[in-house]
């Protein structure tokens, strides 16, 4: 049996799309997902994403690591998928209610609200998820900001020179973050322009973060580091942050479909 997908990425974040409501697409477990993902033995992205249908919105869309865990928001791949879509639509995450809408430079995303508090991060202990006093060496007193996925935001005079390989992946399963973390490194370089660099949950440094843009900037913005509007620039370009009306949080950037394939679900031991 063959299963259609798409490979598509945004700022070069990339991901695998597949949409049950098309065709019949094996039940995603972890294992699957995981080998899918695998870029030496399966189809290769950082994120596997399952569009599937929805009685509250226009889809419902669930995301998957590449170490295989489902978690509850993805900004580039909501790009991606309202990019698929092509027109407005609404999309029911784990991590709330999202909106996109094709705009100029791509996809405008409302990526919903931001939140602060230490047991919506989560953290394990009550604490100022502003200026949280803890530090990993020379990181210290990072912020903390959940928008649909828990990201903890380290400000840092020269992003491109923190040991993110070896710092990452202690920070994402220290003890203080119960569900793991994205690890953003972030220098703020005007009012409104920060440069980025994500180490992320489940994958590790990816070229680009949706959701680590959102949070770093939200972040900024609550130190009064920045404006409200933004330029988030990653490796793989560039994202405008906008925390707007009604304290939603708005993404826009660019979205490729890369090419379409078929996959066999025999070859990585499930019955199609
Ligand atoms: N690794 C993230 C999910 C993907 C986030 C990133 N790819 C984005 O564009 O937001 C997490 O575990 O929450």
């Amino acid at each position: 049996m063959q299963v259609p997908f798409v490979k598509m990425h945004g700022l070069g974040n990339d991901f695998v799309v597949l949409d049950a409501r098309v065709g019949d697409v094996p039940e995603m477990t972890a294992r699957l997902a995981a080998a899918l993902a695998d870029r030496k033995t399966g189809i290769g992205c950082d994120q596997l994403i399952l569009i599937e249908p929805s009685d509250s919105a226009t889809f419902r869309m669930r995301i998957f690591n590449a170490d295989g865990g489902e978690v509850e928001a993805c900004g580039n791949a909501t790009r991606a998928v309202g990019l698929l879509h092509g027109a407005p639509a609404t999309i029911e995450t784990l991590g709330g209610l999202l909106s996109s809408n094709p705009a100029d430079g791509g996809v405008a995303v409302d990526m919903g609200e931001p939140r602060f508090d230490w047991n919506a991060i989560p953290l394990a202990y009550a604490m100022d998820t502003l200026s949280i006093p803890v530090g990993w060496e020379d990181l210290d007193a990072p912020s903390a900001v959940n928008v649909g996925n828990p990201h903890v935001v380290f400000f840092v005079p020269d992003y491109a020179a923190v040991e993110i390989e070896r710092l990452g992946p202690l920070i994402e399963h220290d003890p203080l973050f119960p569900a793991r973390i994205n690890v953003n490194f972030a220098t703020v370089t005007s009012r409104d322009a920060i440069r980025l660099r994500v180490w992320e949950r489940g994958v590790g440094e990816t070229r680009a973060c949706g959701t680590g843009a959102c949070a770093t900037a939200i972040a900024a913005m609550r130190r009064g580091l920045t404006d409200r509007k933004v330029t988030v620039s990653l490796e793989g370009g560039d994202l405008t942050i906008e925390w707007g009306a009604g304290n939603r949080i708005l993404m826009t950037g660019p979205a490729v479909e890369s090419f379409r394939g078929t996959f066999d679900p025999a070859a990585y031991g499930v019955a199609g």
